[in-house]
């Protein structure tokens, strides 16, 4: 009997071509596109970058149709705003600066997409993202890197467990961007030339603070620039409008290039100092997420490090400490390494876990 498998469909080229391939490698294909953020008719592929939007889902449905598989919308509103809206804006308010989508693909795309597809009877769940799955020797499943570097996600992929790889399929990874575009033209879809999606789908214009001045209860109030001895350097307008390394928009006019170093929400202040003050050789991380490895087992690893979505990766050792957090040593000091954001650890292309970094 055919493998069943439901698609993640967002109305894009990558998971309309996913689907096709899905369907020519003789699988019994369902497209399904998650409801999950804006109201159905006050939302354009502009304004959310496509993930959701009515625009969206008539993509979704005219691909389907076109490939000749059953589609269905599904409302997962709850979900994303339990785990991502309410994460995200808790975050800022705690002086982080959290990565939504890392937290999106696990308990959204794959713990609630999942769970639904399965209930229906499906064996796999797909998705159009960069990133291959394997099986190593060892038995376990992990991701390795998108043949095609500049597009690769595996980096907001490090939290799905084990149980989700073994149920997942990403047949895009293999491919270039551009192959993954003459596919879909090749097959007459209607999505081939459409634009890439955004990078958090939900924040109108990158405007975080102002999204959460709107999500949160309580608008964030302005407060005391500080140096690291403490010394007041002038105001900031709530400490959600801050991550570390910034320096555009602090309005401070200190005679020479100043950044954020910390963020302090017990006592509303915003860190400030010069350049050599942003680099760091170490960092520690909570809730790691093994993925190539079950764990350290009390050794020392040498892995490469990226410590957000942009890096390129860094070489460190990391151990596990006494309190199952794990700290990482590099090699050279990085640059912003930023509280909340995620660390991932890679090996040959691989990911051997990874957590959020304190
Ligand atoms: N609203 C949604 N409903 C169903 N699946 C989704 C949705 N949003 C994203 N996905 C799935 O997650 C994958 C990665 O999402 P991402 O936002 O990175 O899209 P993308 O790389 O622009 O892909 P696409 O070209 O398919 O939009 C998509 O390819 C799709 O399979």
């Amino acid at each position: 009997m055919k493998k069943k498998v439901v698609v993640g469909m967002s109305g894009g080229v990558d998971s309309s071509v996913a689907a096709c391939l899905l369907k020519e490698q003789g699988y019994d294909v369902i497209g399904v596109t998650m409801q999950i953020w804006q109201e159905e008719d006050s939302c354009t592929v502009e304004e959310n970058g496509g993930c959701c939007g009515l625009s969206a889902v008539e993509d979704a449905r005219r691909v389907a149709w076109t490939l000749g598989i059953p589609y269905y919308v599904m409302n997962f509103r709850k979900e994303f705003q339990k785990n991502v809206i309410d994460y995200f804006v808790a975050e800022y308010l705690h002086g982080r600066t959290p990565n939504p989508c890392i937290a999106c693909n696990r308990y959204v795309k794959w713990e609630a997409l999942l769970e639904r597809s399965l209930e229906i009877g499906a064996d796999y769940i797909a998705t159009g993202h960069y990133a291959r799955i394997s099986q190593l020797p060892n038995g376990r499943y992990t991701i390795r890197n998108s043949v095609t570097a500049a597009k690769d996600q595996t980096y907001a992929l490090y939290n799905l467990t084990q149980f989700q790889l073994s149920k997942t399929l990403m047949p895009i990874g293999d491919y270039a961007k551009d192959e993954v575009r003459k596919i879909a033209e090749d097959r007459g879809l209607t999505v081939a030339k459409k634009k890439d999606s955004m990078e958090i789908c939900f924040v109108p214009d990158n405007d975080y603070a102002g999204f959460i001045e709107r999500e949160a209860e309580s608008v964030p109030e302005s407060g005391n620039f500080v140096d690291k001895n403490g010394v007041i350097l002038g105001k900031h307008k709530g400490i959600t409008h801050y991550t570390v390394g910034q320096r555009k928009g602090l309005n401070l006019a200190m005679g020479h290039p100043v950044f954020v170093t910390g963020i302090r929400p017990e006592t509303n202040e915003v860190v400030i100092g010069e350049g050599n003050d942003v680099f760091s050789d170490h960092l520690i991380c909570r809730d790691v997420n093994w993925m190539a490895i079950d764990g350290l087992h009390g050794e020392e690893k040498e892995v490469l490090a990226k410590i957000r979505y942009s890096h390129k990766g860094s070489p460190c050792i990391i151990r596990e400490l006494p309190d199952g957090t794990v700290e990482c040593r590099f090699k050279e000091p990085q640059r912003a390494i930023t509280p909340g954001q995620a660390v991932v650890f890679y090996e040959d292309e691989c990911v051997v876990g990874g957590g959020t970094i304190l």
